[in-house]
């Protein structure tokens, strides 16, 4: 089959990105050449319903809890491999277990070890919705999510210029899906909220050198409107982080490495959302 003309916008991306970035859009044509973007379309339609990210998290915080969405990766570009054995089913049940109000599972393979596997595995084995984390840059990985079972994709302000984002979201949302917006920086900020999603998530981690620093979201949360949900993510590791990333004004974390990192997944997620 031949590979769909797929076009890269000209974007200035931090170095770790534009790696990622180039071997996904490679990734993409090989994979829609395989499958044309119709079949994969019938799969994504014929998937089971989704299930209502946005909504799980506006009842958390409603109820005053936090609204934790916990991460199943067993690699990263910083941290290496992070967790072995890796059992995508039990760590959903454990998440679960522990009051995850969502999950979030890596899917991409070169950087992170991720798989779609392990996405079916984990959302079969909890109710709780999963997004895919992965590097969304074209609709034809927006059907392969719905595909995969996925309730929720992220979309990487950084990643994407203004044109692309706005396709990718609405063609997330015309299959009954929720966006998390990505964002690192104010100008990112200001993007993102041109876009309708209401799940703002503030990256901690800056993609061009890998740290993390909760000062990022301490300075951009305040700024995001109240009809918005701020989401603080990468870098939260305890209770107090848990409590000053809420001081910030968000209620929302995303949290992997140090829960994966852990024995006890249950406890890990346990200690963190009810450190309010
Ligand atoms: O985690 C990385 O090393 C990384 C490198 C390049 C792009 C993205 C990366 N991480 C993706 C994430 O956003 C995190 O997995 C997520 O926010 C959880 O962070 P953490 O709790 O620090 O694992």
């Amino acid at each position: 089959m031949n590979a769909p003309h797929i076009i890269v916008p000209d974007l200035e991306v931090p170095d770790t990105l534009a790696r990622i970035l180039a071997d996904k859009y490679e990734e993409v044509r090989s994979r829609a050449a395989a499958t044309p973007l119709s079949e994969i379309e019938r799969q994504a339609r014929s998937a089971p319903k989704p299930r209502d990210f946005v909504r799980s998290l506006c009842e958390a915080v409603a109820e005053g809890r936090v609204g934790l969405i916990a991460e199943i990766k067993r690699a990263s570009p910083s941290g290496g491999l992070i967790r072995d054995p890796f059992e995508p089913a039990k760590l959903a049940e454990a998440y679960c277990e522990g009051g995850a109000t969502c999950l979030s599972v890596l899917t991409d393979t070169p950087y992170f070890q991720g798989s779609a596997e392990h996405l079916k595995l984990a959302r079969a084995a909890c109710p709780l919705p999963v997004l895919r984390k992965d590097f969304m840059v074209h609709p034809w990985q927006v059907y392969e999510a719905r595909a995969m079972g996925a309730d929720c994709i992220l979309l990487i302000m950084a990643a994407l210029s203004d044109e692309q984002a706005e396709e990718l979201e609405d063609l997330t949302h015309s299959l009954d899906m929720s966006v998390l917006v990505e964002v690192h920086d104010q100008r990112e900020l200001d993007r993102a909220l041109g876009m309708n999603s209401r799940l703002i998530g503030v990256n901690n981690r800056n993609l061009r050198t890998l740290q993390t620093d909760l000062a990022t979201s301490e300075q951009l949360v305040p700024q995001v409107p109240a009809d918005r949900i701020p989401v603080a993510e990468s870098g939260i590791r305890t209770p107090d982080d848990v409590r000053r990333m809420a001081a910030a004004g968000a209620r929302c974390i995303l949290v992997g490495e140090h829960m994966m990192r852990q024995q006890d997944v249950a406890a890990a997620a346990h200690q963190l959302v009810h450190a309010l």
